[in-house]
C-alpha cells in the first residue's frame, strides 16, 4: 500500500495560469481524506498530480517511493486511480461492461480475475443491471458510477474521486456510502473532492481545505467547520449542524443531529 507525498508542489498551466502554489501534503496508506474549497482553488489540479496526469512545475510528488516525474501516467495510475469530475471525459466504450473491463485487461490481469473484479465493481456501483447498455443512454449520475467502477476494477491502492456527489440523489449517495465502507474494509486509501459538506462530515475524518491555490487547513471535520478564519478564507458553508451549533453558541465540534440535540437539552437555559 502506497503513501502519497506532495512536497512544496507548484503547478502552472501552459497558458501561465498558476493553479497550485506550494502544496505540501502527506496521506498515509488506508487514510480517507476529503479535499474541499471553492471552485478554482486548485483541488483538481492537485489530485491530477497525485496520479501522474499532471507533473509538477516545481516540487515533488511521491507515490510510495516513486517520484511521479520519473514515471509515465500509465505507470503511476496502476497505484493511484483517478475518477474524472466529468464522466464524459473518461468513457470510450459502447457498453458498460466493456468500459469497466478495459482497465483490468490493460493491466494484464488474467481472465478469471478480470471477470471477478468487473462483476464486483459493477455491483458495488449499482450498474450491473445496466452492463449491456451504451453508457451514453444512461443518466449523468449513472455514467459517473460507470467511471467509478472502471477505476475500482483496476484495483489500485489509492482511489481519488473528483466530485462523486455532484448530481447524485439519495440512491446515489447511499451507493457511495456503501462503496466507501467496502473500500475501507479493503484498506484502500480514498481521497474525495466534494462540495457536499454533509457527505464530508458523515464519511471523512480528515479534511484538507484549499483556497487560492494553497492548502489553508488540514484538520478534523469537528475542528475545521468551527474555525472561523478558515471558513472566511475558503468561503466554505459548514454543514447544517455546525451552523446551528455556532448560532446557538454551543460547544465546538458537534457534527451529528443527536450530538446537537443532546447539547441543546443540556443547555435548556439558552
Ligand atoms: N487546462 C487548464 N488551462 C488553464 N487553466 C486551467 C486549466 N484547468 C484549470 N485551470 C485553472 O487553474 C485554476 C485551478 O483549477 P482547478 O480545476 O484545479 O480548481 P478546483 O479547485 O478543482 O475547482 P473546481 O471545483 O471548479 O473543479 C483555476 O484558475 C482554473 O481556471
Amino acid at each position: 500500500m502506497a503513501e502519497l507525498r506532495l512536497e512544496n508542489v507548484h503547478f502552472s498551466y501552459p497558458d501561465g495560469t498558476k493553479a497550485v502554489d506550494g502544496l505540501t501534503l502527506k496521506v498515509a496508506a488506508g487514510e480517507r481524506v476529503a479535499i474541499v474549497g471553492q471552485n478554482g482553488a486548485g483541488k483538481t489540479t492537485a489530485v491530477k498530480m497525485m496520479n501522474g496526469l499532471l507533473k509538477p512545475s516545481a516540487g515533488d510528488v511521491y507515490v510510495g517511493e516513486l517520484n511521479t516525474k520519473d514515471y509515465t501516467t500509465a505507470q503511476i495510475s496502476r497505484q493511484v486511480g483517478y475518477v474524472f469530475q466529468n464522466p464524459d471525459d473518461q468513457i470510450f466504450h459502447n457498453d458498460v461492461e466493456s468500459e469497466v473491463r478495459f482497465g483490468p485487461k490493460n493491466m494484464g490481469f488474467d481472465e478469471a480475475r478480470i471477470d471477478d473484479i468487473t462483476e464486483w465493481a459493477m455491483k458495488l456501483c449499482g450498474i450491473y443491471e445496466d452492463r449491456e447498455e451504451n453508457p451514453y443512454n444512461l443518466p449523468y449520475s449513472t455514467r459517473k458510477f460507470v467511471t467509478i467502477a472502471s477505476v475500482l476494477a483496476m484495483d489500485s491502492d489509492v482511489i481519488i474521486l473528483d466530485e462523486p456527489t455532484a448530481g447524485q440523489d439519495q440512491v446515489g449517495l447511499t451507493l457511495l456510502a456503501d462503496m466507501l465502507k467496502d473500500l475501507e474494509r479493503r484498506g484502500k486509501t480514498v481521497l474525495t473532492i466534494t462540495h457536499d459538506m454533509e457527505f464530508v462530515t458523515t464519511h471523512f475524518e480528515r479534511i484538507v481545505v484549499m483556497a487560492n491555490r494553497q492548502l489553508i487547513a488540514d484538520e478534523s471535520a469537528g475542528t475545521v467547520f468551527y474555525n472561523a478564519d478558515v471558513l472566511n478564507e475558503s468561503m466554505l458553508k459548514p454543514p447544517a449542524v455546525a451552523q446551528m451549533a455556532s448560532l446557538l453558541g454551543l460547544e465546538k465540534g458537534l457534527l451529528t443531529k443527536p450530538q446537537l440535540l443532546s447539547a441543546i437539552l443540556k443547555n435548556q437555559h439558552l
